[in-house]
């Protein structure tokens, strides 16, 4: 579990996230949602350390992690898996590479358990006997397979996944949102999906955190979501022609 408590934080004068607080739960698929610019990558990376938040706490745990030092810090990043926007795979590296590079990087398993931990992963995602494939290689779908394969390697305990759908068709990102959803509840992980996808929310949206202009507006189910009077909250909700054809129906 990740708790958030009154997050803060500024570039200048511009006062991005204004006192965020929240609960993660393992095995559910929590999600960060919101219109462009509302502060959830920046929430993210307060999360994980890639930002320091002014004020506010985040907690693994109850490990409190923004006043950890360095070395403590590198321990949880040991337990957290990334997909990032784009996939982010090294170009010059294999598939089998790329998911071997936290293995690398973290443990001292000798080449073969490594090559273990990778062909599991890459069958875990159905992507077995790609492992000499360059991303170049691989379609957008395959490139998130990937990235997911490396972001389980390590079998983490949290796993922190930024906006899983960019530039993909709606029938991959549900095979994507599907394997987030199914991972997490396999392996028990505290996952968090930052988000603006309305099929992602109602797909896969156990808890969702919905952010307006830097500030918690609402939290709930994706059952739920659909049924408030939180303007800013509809605005977002029925932005797309399909949800609001699909009003009252849910
Ligand atoms: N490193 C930075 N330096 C200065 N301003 C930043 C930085 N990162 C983000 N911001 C500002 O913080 C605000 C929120 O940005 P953020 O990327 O968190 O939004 P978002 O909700 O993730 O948006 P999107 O859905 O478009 O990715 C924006 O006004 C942005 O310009």
């Amino acid at each position: 579990m990740i708790e958030i408590k009154d997050i803060h934080k500024s570039f200048g004068s511009n006062k991005v996230l204004q006192g965020i607080s929240g609960k993660f739960e393992a095995g559910v698929t929590n999600l960060i949602i919101g219109g462009s610019g509302s502060g959830k990558t920046t929430l993210l990376k307060c999360m994980i350390g890639l930002h320091h938040p002014e004020q506010g706490s985040v907690e693994y745990d109850g490990r409190e992690f923004t006043s950890m030092n360095f070395e403590e810090k590198i321990e949880i990043r040991k337990e957290i898996g990334m997909l990032f926007q784009g996939s982010a795979l090294f170009d010059s590296m294999t598939v089998e590479e790329n998911i071997m590079f936290p293995l690398n990087m973290f443990t001292d398993q000798d080449r073969k358990e490594k090559l273990e931990r990778v062909n599991f992963c890459l069958e875990r995602v159905n992507l077995e006997g790609k492992n000499k494939l360059f991303p170049a290689e691989l379609s957008g779908g395959m490139k998130k397979r990937v990235g997911i394969a490396r972001a389980i390697a390590m079998n983490p305990k949290y796993l922190f996944v930024d906006e899983p759908n960019s530039g993909l068709d709606p029938k991959t990102s549900i095979v994507i949102d599907e394997l987030i959803k199914e991972l997490t509840e396999e392996y028990n992980t505290t996952t968090i999906v930052v988000t603006h996808d309305m099929n992602s929310v109602m797909g896969i949206g156990d808890y969702i955190l919905f952010l307006h202009e830097g500030k918690k507006f609402w939290e709930g189910s994706n059952k739920e979501i659909a049924h408030t009077d939180i303007q800013e909250l509809n605005d977002f909700v029925f932005a797309s022609r399909f949800m609001k054809a699909a009003k009252g129906k849910f």
